[in-house]
């Protein structure tokens, strides 16, 4: 059997992974949309596994050696690894250091940063309100507007 899912959207197989587009726009498309699910499951994966480690300090469970449960018990540690890896996704640029250099780089900012969340009790979700908010803004502007509040 086939079917569209949509308007000028894939046609499908039922039961299989073969899909047609009625054009590279239209499958284009679906890779952006795949690889967005993709992103944003892998932020929720860590930010549970994180949540996790979080849950087992609370129950006092001796599980096995943790990075993150040494991050969430020491704040100096974790604020001096968030100081120590945003440098070095820095000096990617500055020394013009390779695309992979640089993704590796901002993981490692990423996980840190999202143990910080996770100590304070802040959802990832929160950030992206906020990030969602600050669409419709230019930088420029909510500079501007952060500079007249004080
Ligand atoms: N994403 C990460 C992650 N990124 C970095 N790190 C650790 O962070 C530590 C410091 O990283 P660095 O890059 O600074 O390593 P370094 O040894 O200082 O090396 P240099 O940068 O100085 O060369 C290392 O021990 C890394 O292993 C991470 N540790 C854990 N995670 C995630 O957290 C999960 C849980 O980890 P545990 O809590 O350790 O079980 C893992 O399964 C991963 O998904």
């Amino acid at each position: 059997m086939i079917y569209q899912g949509k308007p000028n959207g894939p046609i499908c197989h039922i039961g299989s992974e073969t899909c047609y587009y009625t054009s590279v726009f239209d499958l284009k498309e679906h890779q952006q949309v795949e690889g967005n699910k993709l992103a944003l499951s892998t932020l929720y994966s860590l930010g549970s596994t994180i949540s996790q480690r979080k849950a087992e300090l609370a129950a006092e469970q001796n599980g096995k050696p943790s990075w993150t449960k040494r991050l969430l018990l020491d704040n100096m540690l974790l604020c001096s690894k968030i100081r120590e890896e945003a440098d070095e996704l820095c000096q990617t640029l500055e020394e013009n250091e390779d695309k992979s250099r640089t993704a590796a780089e901002m993981a490692d900012v990423l996980y840190h940063a999202m143990v910080l969340l996770a100590n304070k009790d802040v959802k990832i979700e929160d950030v992206m309100q906020v990030l969602r908010q600050r669409f419709s803004q230019s930088g420029v502007e909510t500079k501007r507007g952060r500079i007249s509040q004080g």
